[in-house]
């Protein structure tokens, strides 16, 4: 009684913190007797020796749809290498990719093959082959997981039967009529179709457990509301914030000048369709005022990829008004919000204040440059910061569609709720942009509200400011909504990391040299593996074993994604269709599974139909970024070392029974 006394004092001690206790009263719920806690420690200790989950990083997906869902789909080449392990020299090199077509595009596939062999009357075979081919699939890539993870990944309607066919051995002369059996029920109930889409998006699931999206999900491609709700309905996933993302929470944040650099983009990029259709916020007002003051110029015409087409003129000036109109509001607003805000030490980028409007010429440096394309019309030179009453309006009208949209609620309630500024996430550092330092790389201080804040505490105090803007869009403090669009363009701002924006330059002045954005020594540092290190340490990670990840600054093919012997990894590699062109491809993307980390490199993608027709697939390259000595298990994870708490805690439990 004694000892039973001590044991349960000590047990108190361990755990003296009311979240400890609260954690252990809902385990005590949760496995009443001692056998029960025997079960669950057996269970946990059993998951910590799985091996590691693949984890799935992408990055500045910028709206392109296509392309991310089919890197969703085939686990940017991961489904086609399980494929190669199971079926390698069974299949011909044709039959394996056409089997990693079906597990990508199962609908659309069996609607082909079906068509397909109708005619030469293979069809049912076809079906057998398949179904044994998924099922062994399947198989192999449940083995990572415990039975009841694989179960979830199940479709309800055919869980009994999956797990009958999968743990069952069909060679075994007893059973194989059992499932015969089976078989034969899945086709006379006509419900084949559906267990093969069923199980192709299992495989899928299973193959990457958890998905990284480091930033940028917004802007220059025309479906970024489709990415989201992708994302919404992915079964793991993590966002970290990116600059491009911030003018959406912006916007629906009250920030008016967000507002007016995401109008801008879409203007430029011929997406204005995103917001109209997609968030149903009305354009006819801003058109109809572009339409009566702007006229065509070429420095505001839109950007066009493959594949946009113009059913008429009309349509392209529309745009070149539009993109105009917004600009020279976003110029006017930019004053005002430097004049409010001191702190930002923006002060050299009130540009309007700076031009001769009379001889057209700004003064930049102590140099001075000719304006060119200018469209100045709507700007009163003694009070340049000062917006019409009709672009007041306008501006308020447009504010109050972006807030009050349910359907840009619905997504940036999750964008906000799921992401973050950056994410530690077993022992890496996942981070969009950069931050910010001096050449020395010492971390810098953004001052604000007589606070400063460096390092880690810069983009915690971001992470908090960005969530209380968005979730007090009308509050009478501008102050967060501000910090929101800093967060776009500051030069402190780590999802930017450069000195200022030159966008009003590279609409009006010629000259190039005007046109660089210088980036802050961060991009320099990060070559040096003893900066990685630096920064790992600052947020508390072990240096040894972590990475430091980016996105935001698009890699040139051939120049190097990994940087810092290893210590570094950049992967936008330009998914932006806009930006195909200078990258020269389709965009990196990286794996972390039990055997180390590999940077992917795909080929620009083509099509859905492409894959199902042609059997073309994202060429992707692989290259091994580290290799673990020892393959990693659950128990060297971020959940590993919680589970290993938990079982701590059962072990405790035991002993009180
Ligand atoms: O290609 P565009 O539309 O001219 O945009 C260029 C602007 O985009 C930025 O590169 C920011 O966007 P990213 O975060 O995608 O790099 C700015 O630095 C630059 O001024
Ligand atoms: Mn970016």
């Amino acid at each position: 009684m004694k000892n039973k006394a001590k044991q349960i004092n000590q047990f108190e001690n361990a755990d003296n913190s009311s979240q400890q206790k609260y954690l252990r009263d809902l385990m005590e719920e949760r496995f009443p007797t001692k056998e029960a806690v025997i079960t669950e420690i057996m269970n946990l200790e059993a998951i910590l020796h799985l091996p590691k989950a693949t984890e799935h990083f992408v990055s500045d997906l910028h709206g392109e749809y296509a392309a991310f869902d089919h890197i969703l789909r085939n686990g940017s080449g991961n489904i086609k290498n399980k494929i190669k392990d199971v079926f390698g020299g069974r299949l011909t090199a044709n039959r394996l990719q056409n089997f990693a077509s079906l597990i990508y595009y199962p609908e659309e596939k069996l609607e082909y093959k079906k068509r397909q062999l109708n005619e030469d009357g293979d069809l049912e075979q076809w079906y057998l082959d398949t179904i044994q081919r998924l099922l062994e699939l399947l198989q192999f890539v449940s083995t990572k997981y415990t039975r009841s993870k694989v179960r979830k990944a199940l479709d309800p309607n055919f869980v009994y039967l999956t797990e009958e066919l999968l743990y069952t051995d069909p060679q075994e002369f007893d059973k194989r009529s059992y499932v015969d059996q089976l078989m034969k029920n899945l086709v006379t109930m006509g419900v084949t179709d559906e267990f093969i889409i069923a199980t192709c998006y299992t495989i899928q699931q299973l193959v990457v457990d958890h998905l990284h999206v480091l930033g940028d999900i917004y802007d220059r491609g025309e479906h970024p509301e489709m990415i989201m709700d992708r994302l919404m309905d992915y079964h793991s996933v993590d966002i970290q914030w990116g600059n491009h993302d911030m003018l959406w929470v912006g916007a629906a944040s009250g920030s008016a000048l967000s507002m007016l650099n995401l109008l801008r983009i879409s203007a430029r990029y011929n997406n204005l369709a995103t917001i109209e259709d997609a968030y149903g916020i009305s354009l006819r007002h801003l058109t109809r005022f572009a339409e009566e003051n702007y006229q065509d110029n070429p420095a505001f015409r839109p950007k066009l990829v493959d594949g946009d087409s113009f059913n008429f003129d009309g349509e392209r000036l529309q745009l070149t008004q539009i993109q105009q109109a917004v600009a020279i509001m976003q110029f006017k607003l930019e004053i005002q919000e430097i004049e409010r805000e001191p702190d930002f030490a923006m002060g050299d980028r009130k540009l309007l204040t700076k031009i001769n409007y009379q001889d057209q010429t700004i003064k930049l440096n102590n140099k001075s440059y000719h304006l060119t394309n200018t469209c100045f019309d709507l700007i009163d030179p003694k009070e340049p910061s000062k917006l019409t009453q009709e672009e007041q309006e306008l501006v308020e009208g447009l504010l109050h569609s972006f807030i009050e949209s349910k359907s840009l609620k619905r997504h940036l309630d999750f964008l906000v709720n799921k992401g973050s500024m950056y994410l530690c996430y077993n022992n890496n550092l996942l981070l969009h942009g950069c931050m910010p330092v001096d050449q020395n790389g010492n971390f810098l201080a953004f001052e604000y509200g007589g606070k400063k804040y460096a390092g880690k505490k810069l983009v915690d105090f971001f992470d908090r400011q960005v969530r209380h803007a968005y979730n007090d869009p009308c509050d009478d403090d501008p102050s967060a909504a501000d910090l929101v669009w800093y967060l776009w363009q500051g030069p402190f701002s780590p999802l930017f990391g450069k000195k200022a924006m030159t966008t009003f330059e590279r609409y009006f002045i010629a000259d190039k040299e005007t046109h660089k954005e210088e980036r802050n020594p961060y991009f320099a540092l990060r070559h040096d593996e003893d900066f990685c290190i630096k920064l790992l340490k600052e947020f508390g990670l072990e240096p040894e074993d972590g990475h430091v990840i980016n996105g935001h600054t698009p890699v040139k093919r051939g120049h190097d994604a990994v940087m810092a012997n290893g210590k570094m990894l950049v992967i936008d590699g330009g998914y932006s269709k806009a930006y195909q062109p200078t990258t020269g491809f389709g965009g990196y993307t990286l794996l972390y599974n039990s055997y180390g980390l590999q940077l992917v490199e795909h080929h620009p993608f083509t099509s859905k139909e492409d894959t199902i027709v042609n059997g073309n697939d994202i060429i992707s390259t692989r290259r091994v970024v580290n290799h673990e000595v020892h393959r990693k298990a659950v128990a060297d994870t971020d959940i590993g070392a919680r589970l290993k708490e938990n079982v701590k805690m059962l072990r405790s439990m035991l002993e009180r029974y």
